[in-house]
């Protein structure tokens, strides 16, 4: 016992290699640690492996795969219900995950940057540090992706027209007969990029006319968009209501509608006339535009259904008129809004971006809207701050991801399983905006951000359904 090692302690340089203490119990007692005998980092795996095995337990008691059956009238609610539950618990999961990890991190880099010779095998050690911080990320977006694709139907609404039987034929003959004793007359300048010959219901009905037509949009209509869209029926408005007429008799009068996109959240069209031949409704599998004519290679597909049909569907989905040969088509229009409060009390329909979370077409037109608003916001008021200009790209951004989400996640299809369902649920409850507030758009707090438009007004190419694409 010569020299007192333990006495004399030594400074550590960092190019020390890390010291092993001797094992706990061994160490002479009454001779203080030095500060060069540093406790070694227990290795990556036996470090983070039981917390990991208790996250993935978690993770797993988390994740159900959904065997919910579409044609079920709760299905929506409870997909929505199940997807949000998901999501909370996720989301605390992963912030537990990273508090607990990202401490086990942080002595981990602490400890290669004060004992660990700067270097490769340095950071090489620090790289690999951050797997388990990673696995917990990945897993986060795995189950969240789980979650979303085990409900793949719904996801696909995006791009599925639903149609069910709406009007009996003497019903459409009398609407058609309400368009031609309506106080105005049929107008060409309303949507002026893709203009049609039609005739605003608001507008040019006649009271008596719009009473019958909201009697039936509240019995028919509203469970048919409660169902496919799992919303309250209460939180639509049509933002434009119109009758299309095509017309082969006519001289230069208008037979088909070239590609588009409607400037709404979902788009109904109702058949009211079958005295023509051709025509019927196209829709293109992707969205690619500028389409200019009606030889379009992209893949499609086409709708003819019985007169009094309705059918619905993400306004965003690009699609056209086929053009008519011979006789008059006619057909009722609607461009639909969800929102989120009511535009003349204020109070909420209960609805945020989430409500229709498997919805992904919902979302993206609210991220569209958020967008519209702050764009005309920034139009409108003299000098914004920057701040609305970087929500603005943000709310961009998350409409564009949304939209070629859905783009690639679904194929336009029909969907021919809701009619059997919504036919056995028709209700006298009272519906949507369907006459009033139209030309709208409403801002994050229910607030209009732009005035009224009329049919007449100068300012009708800002309610069009392209002048105002977002990509011009
Ligand atoms: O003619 C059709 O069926 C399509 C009508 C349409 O897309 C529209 O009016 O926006
Ligand atoms: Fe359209």
């Amino acid at each position: 016992m010569g020299k007192k090692r333990n006495n004399t302690p030594k400074t550590t340089k960092k190019s020390d290699p890390p010291q092993t203490p001797p094992p706990s119990g061994k160490q002479p007692s009454g001779i203080p640690p030095t500060q060069s005998s540093v406790a070694p980092l227990p290795g990556l795996v036996e470090d983070n492996l039981f917390f990991l095995i208790i996250y993935a337990s978690a993770v797993r008691m988390f994740t159900k795969h959904s065997t919910k059956d579409i044609t079920s009238p709760a299905f929506f609610e409870e997909s929505r219900k199940e997807t949000s539950d998901a999501l909370i618990k996720i989301v605390v999961l992963a912030a537990i995950a990273l508090i607990v990890l990202g401490s086990k991190l942080r002595k981990r880099l602490g400890y290669y940057n004060k004992h660990v010779q700067a270097g490769f095998g340095r950071t090489l050690m620090s790289y690999i540090s951050y797997i388990p911080l990673l696995a917990v990320l990945f897993s986060f977006v795995f189950v969240f992706g789980l979650t979303l694709f085990s409900n793949h139907e719904a996801v696909q609404t995006s791009r599925t027209v639903f149609k069910t039987n709406m009007l009996d034929i003497k019903e459409c003959k009398e609407i058609i007969k309400m368009a031609s004793r309506a106080k105005m007359n049929w107008t060409t300048d309303r949507h002026p990029a893709v203009p049609t010959v039609d005739m605003n219901v608001e507008e040019a009905f006649q009271d008596k006319d719009k009473a019958k037509l909201t009697k039936i949009f509240d019995e028919r209509l509203s469970p048919f968009i409660e169902k496919t869209l799992g919303i309250t029926r209460n939180s639509v408005r049509a933002d434009d209501m119109f009758i299309v007429k095509y017309s082969a008799i006519e001289k230069g009068g208008q037979t088909g509608l070239k590609p588009h996109t409607d400037e709404a959240y979902f788009s109904v069209n109702i058949l009211l006339s079958d005295e023509f031949e051709g025509g019927g409704t196209r829709f293109y599998q992707r969205e690619q535009e500028p389409l200019d004519d009606y030889n379009s290679t992209i893949p499609s597909y086409d709708l003819s259904p019985p007169v009094g049909n309705a059918f619905l569907h993400r306004s965003r989905i690009l699609h056209e008129g086929i053009p008519i040969s011979k006789g008059e088509r006619y057909i009722l229009v609607l461009f639909m809004h969800i929102d989120q409060f009511d535009f003349e009390t204020k109070q909420s329909y209960g609805l945020h971006p989430f409500s229709t979370w498997l919805n992904i077409g919902y979302m993206e037109s609210w991220f569209n809207e958020r967008y519209q608003g702050l764009k005309t916001e920034l139009i409108d008021v003299q000098g914004q701050s920057l701040s609305h200009k970087y929500l603005r790209t943000i709310f961009y951004t998350l409409m564009y991801s949304t939209r070629l989400f859905s783009d690639f996640v679904g194929t336009v299809t029909p969907g021919g399983k809701f009619i059997e369902i919504l036919d056995s649920d028709k209700t006298g409850e009272q519906g949507a905006n369907w006459l009033h507030g139209q030309h709208m758009r409403l801002n994050e707090f229910g607030e209009r951000v732009r005035a009224d438009q009329t049919c007449d007004a100068g300012g009708a190419k800002l309610t069009n359904r392209g002048a105002e694409d977002i990509f011009k």
